[in-house]
């Protein structure tokens, strides 16, 4: 009977559903505003009774016309549903928990009370069911949206009150106080299904009660109108179009019983589906799995009397009707039928969009895997433009320059970085400007930021190092103002542990490393030296003793060493060099002022020598190393020095001004570099003048009001990323030169027995001549000429003849004896390149010396010496020294092969090949063969060398 009604119910929605695709829907017809209206209504109603049975204090928590939740909330507690209930039926509820403890004297209050409103509503839900009127869940009343059949159950008890009022005679009535619909029909509810399920559970009761009279009569009346809805609608339609709509309406009532079957609880599915099975309802139930029960359901559905309106109709023409319907039904199957290849071909379609979706995506990731690989490419050619980079800064012979920032110390304030961003060897310096803040961009080689660790930096400068064993030459140094970290850098924190050690400690550590991997080809023999130039002294650092002694740099050295005197020492391992640095670092002249409590007020240089022999080709290298820690310029006002520290202070900045021309004389390729300024730059001579790999760290802190200093620190070190020394040469002894270095040996030896013979002052001007000084690693054609002899050789491997020092040539002019010193340094770096006739060397009375067309003055040169008391009479210059060119040329021949750019290529005039061999000694037979006279053995007299070697005026 229930399932009827609400067959009946959603057949009327239905209806109304298909009405409304028809275009036919009543007008003003707005069942959505018209539902909620009804469902506020009824909420209204249910309320004002409530409120009006309990009285307003009672029922305070309930207003009058509540909202939604207005009412759930009013009715959670479940105290106003249970004292209606029992003032309804007396002693329905025996407990009623009036009002709840108060949830501040209990701890667990809150879960207290929620517990006795449960008990309150299901007190009230039993009792309810028990009385046979229509319930909810308990549930309902906590979730919103669910008042509906909270309000259902309060209306029927209002009915059944009233019912009871009436002494329990006649019809109970449960149907609320519905408003008329403006359309003026009768509203038909389609949401009541949970009172029509509780009705359905509980017939015996409803029948105890005299329910099924009323259901009767509401069936009764709900098909009465919705016949009443029918007719009103076929009534202004065609009677063809009668068909169309009566299969709408079919359709739909199935369509809308499959939804409901489904969407509703088991006892619907089962109490409703044995109800319409026992009212006949079958076929409607069992026609809802499927369209191809049409033709049943509207046999069934004739007989219902939903259609009874159909009686109304003449039977021939209700059979002709259903001939048409069937045919329509008919041609449904058919469009179902083509509905299904449509949905078939949709399928393959969809089938094809996927494989070609699949087809796409495998394109897709095959060109992802292409541009990834394209983006491995790049970064590899990145790599490799940044070596090839790095190889023409070799080439040019830059002086690499790395960038390292300080962290904020512990002791300062949070300051505010002046550094405003690091990246890809960029650093941004924010600056104070006239329009606020300003910035400034300097570029080097590498930044690294505060947060750069010992291992990170060294590991960049880590093949630069590594080049020492393979026979070059480099010089690393740590430049910036004071505190800004330069011995952090290049030693290591006061207290050193591993992770903190310096640069000075890994690459020695490294050297040991690769001198290891490589002992089955290599030999190699490691020593150090350490020393500082303090006040601009020099002082050897690797003492026990506390001895002071005043040391010397010489450049080009023998043996490489700048400053010979100091100790060498020989390491073989990482803790030899560690006691040696402990020592060094002990040695060190280190003061505390107001900008560091640790400065040095030295510079300190490690220099690391390395000898190594290729086991297999007897190949001899030898590289050197120097790691220089700089004192750090200061500002004397803020370092606040004063007495023995200002004088360091101004030492300091002296030497680092004299290191400051230097590189502005180096990137503006000036001739004269003046090395000879300072301890500190003569020290570094042969790093920022040869063919060393130089790199400079230079050090920032990131304090803002150091920024003066950190802007002119960092103007500095982009001067020096301009300079180019050339390309470093390395250290390489072949055999070839073994052999070259044997002949020159037993030509001194042969010059030296010369020597020993009486009279013969060449020996003074051979002896000198070793003292020439070659500049580094270059082979100047008149210094080699010269001497007779190779003080380097292609590589610039210094030969034992290429001492440092000025040369004492003893002129051999008839005109006198003179014994005079000369800067062969200035000779030579003003020398024009190798022209044949610049082979010989003049001197004319006023002392100008004349090599090739270039003529210097040496009128300053101490004239008293002069031991055979002569004098010139002669304008001529004389013929001091003519070179003996048939033996080096084979010399210097031998060497050129082997060096790319050789720059002494004796060129052969006939007039020198003619007296080649007229000066190198007093031996007969040179004598004989060139003719040559000398007088008293000594160089031959100036009108024999004018008329026999031509002397050029
Ligand atoms: N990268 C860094 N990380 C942590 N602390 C650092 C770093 N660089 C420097 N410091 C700390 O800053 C202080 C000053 O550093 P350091 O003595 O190396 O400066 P400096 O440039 O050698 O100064 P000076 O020229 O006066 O000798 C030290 O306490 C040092 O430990």
């Amino acid at each position: 009977m229930a399932a009827e009604e609400a067959f009946s119910f959603s057949v009327a929605a239905v209806v109304e559903d298909v009405l409304q695709q028809h275009g036919t829907r009543p007008r003003d017809l707005d069942l959505e505003s018209r539902r909620a209206e009804e469902a506020a209504s009824r909420r209204n109603e249910a309320a004002g009774w409530l409120r009006k049975m309990l009285g307003v204090v009672a029922a305070k928590d309930l207003p009058a016309e509540p909202s939604e939740d207005e009412l759930r909330l009013g009715l959670r507690s479940g105290i106003i549903l249970c004292n209606v209930l029992n003032k309804v039926q007396p002693g329905a509820v025996s407990k009623v928990v009036e009002s709840p403890c108060d949830s501040a004297l209990i701890p667990d209050g809150a879960a207290l009370s929620a517990f006795q409103y449960f008990e309150n509503v299901r007190n009230f839900l039993v009792a309810v069911q028990e009385i046979g009127l229509p319930t909810f869940e308990a549930s309902d009343l906590e979730q919103g949206g669910k008042s509906a059949r909270v309000v259902n159950s309060v209306l029927a008890l209002k009915s059944y009150s009233e019912w009871k009022q009436t002494g329990g005679n006649g019809v109970w009535k449960f149907g609320g106080n519905l408003k008329p619909t403006t359309s003026g029909k009768s509203f038909v509810r389609k949401n009541s299904e949970p009172f029509t399920n509780s009705l359905s559970r509980t017939p015996s009761i409803n029948e105890k009660h005299g329910f099924a009279t009323d259901i009767d009569s509401n069936k009764m009346s709900s098909s009465h109108s919705l016949s009443a809805l029918i007719q009103a609608i076929l009534s202004d339609k065609k009677p063809e179009e009668v068909p169309t709509l009566v299969e709408s309406v079919i359709i739909k009532v199935v369509e809308e019983f499959e939804n409901r079957i489904g969407g509703q609880g088991e006892m619907t599915k089962t109490t409703s589906k044995e109800k319409s099975v026992s009212q006949g309802n079958v076929s409607i139930f069992n026609s809802a799995s499927g369209v191809k029960k049409n033709e049943n359901k509207i046999s069934e559905l004739t007989k219902t009397e939903e259609f009874s309106h159909k009686k109304c109709i003449p039977d021939e023409e209700s059979k002709s009707e259903l001939l048409k319907e069937k045919m329509l039904f008919d041609q449904q199957q058919r469009d179902i039928q083509d509905l299904k290849n449509t949905l078939h071909s949709t399928k393959a379609g969809m089938q094809f969009m996927q494989m070609k979706f699949h087809e796409e995506f495998q394109n897709l990731g095959m060109h992802i895997h292409g541009l990834a690989h394209a983006a491995s490419g790049y970064h590899r050619v990145l790599e490799e433009n940044r070596r090839l980079y790095n190889q023409v800064q070799d080439l040019k012979g830059s002086i690499r320059v790395y960038c390292r920032v300080r962290p904020c110390l512990s002791g300062q304030l949070n300051y505010l970085s002046s550094v405003q961003h690091i990246e890809d060897g960029i650093i941004t310096i924010g600056t104070p400007s006239k329009n606020g803040k300003g910035h400034r961009s300097f570029s080097f080689n590498k930044v690294f930021g505060p947060s750069a660790t010992q291992a990170e930096v060294f590991s960049d400068m880590q093949p630069l190092i590594r080049s020492v064993l393979d026979g070059y030459n480099v010089c690393i140094f740590a430049y910036g103002q004071t505190g800004s970290g330069k011995t952090y850098t290049m030693s290591g924190p006061k207290e050193l542990a591993e992770k903190s050690r310096g640069v000075n400690y890994r690459a020695l550590s490294d050297l040991f490393l690769i001198a290891d991997q490589r002992k089955e080809t290599f030999l190699y023999e490691v020593s150090v030296q350490m020393i500082e130039i303090y006040n601009e002294q020099v002082r050897d650092l690797l003492v026990t003793d506390g001895t002071n002694r005043r040391l010397e740099i010489r450049n080009s050295s023998h043996k490489g060493l700048s400053v010979p005197d100091a100790n060498l020492v020989s390491v073989s391992s990482t803790s030899d060099i560690i006691d040696l640095m402990n020592l060094g670092q002990r040695n060190r002249a280190v003061g505390a002022t107001a900008l560091n409590d640790r400065s040095s007020r030295s510079h300190s240089c490690l220099t690391v020598h390395v000898q190594g022999r290729d086991l297999t080709s007897g190949t001899s290298i030898r590289g050197c190393m120097h790691l220089v820690d700089l004192a750090g310029s200061e500002r004397v006002d803020k370092s606040e020095a004063t007495g023995e520290r200002l004088k360091e202070a101004q030492h300091i900045n002296k030497s680092l001004s004299a290191l400051g021309d230097v590189i502005s004389s180096l990137a503006q390729k000036n001739p004269h570099i003046p090395y000879r300024n300072s301890k500190l730059t003569q020290l570094l001579q042969d790093s920022l003048g040869g063919q060393a790999k130089t790199l400079m760290f230079v050090h920032i802190g990131p304090e803002v009001d150091a920024i003066g200093e950190t802007l002119s620190t960092l103007k500095f070190a982009e001067r020096v990323a301009t300079v180019e020394l050339g390309a470093a040469q390395v250290n390489k002894g072949s055999s070839d030169v073994k052999e070259l270095k044997e002949q020159i040996s037993s030509l001194k030896a042969a010059i030296a027995r010369k020597d020993g013979e009486p009279g013969n002052n060449q020996r003074s001007l051979c002896d000198s001549s070793e003292k020439y000084r070659t500049k580094a690693g270059g082979l100047s054609p008149l210094h080699s000429n010269l001497s007779g002899d190779i003080l380097r050789d292609q590589h610039g491997y210094q030969q034992p003849m290429g001492d440092v020092g000025n040369i004492e040539l003893h002129s051999n002019s008839t005109l006198r004896q003179k014994r005079q010193s000369f800067d062969l340094d200035e000779i030579l770096a003003n020398s024009p390149p190798w022209p044949p006739d610049s082979s010989k060397l003049y001197m004319d009375q006023s002392y100008n010396m004349l090599v090739g067309s270039k003529q210097f003055n040496f009128n300053n040169t101490d004239d008293t010496d002069d031991p055979d008391g002569a004098t010139s009479d002669s304008s001529e210059p004389d013929l001091l020294w003519q070179f003996n060119h048939s033996k080096l040329t084979s010399i210097t021949n031998a060497v050129g092969s082997k060096t790319k750019k050789s720059t002494s290529k004796p060129a052969k005039s006939p007039e020198l090949s003619k007296n080649c061999n007229s000066s190198l000694g007093p031996s007969p037979s040179r004598k004989q063969s060139n003719g040559v006279s000398q007088r008293n053995g000594r160089h031959p007299a100036p009108d024999d060398m004018k008329r026999r070697v031509g002397i050029r005026k």
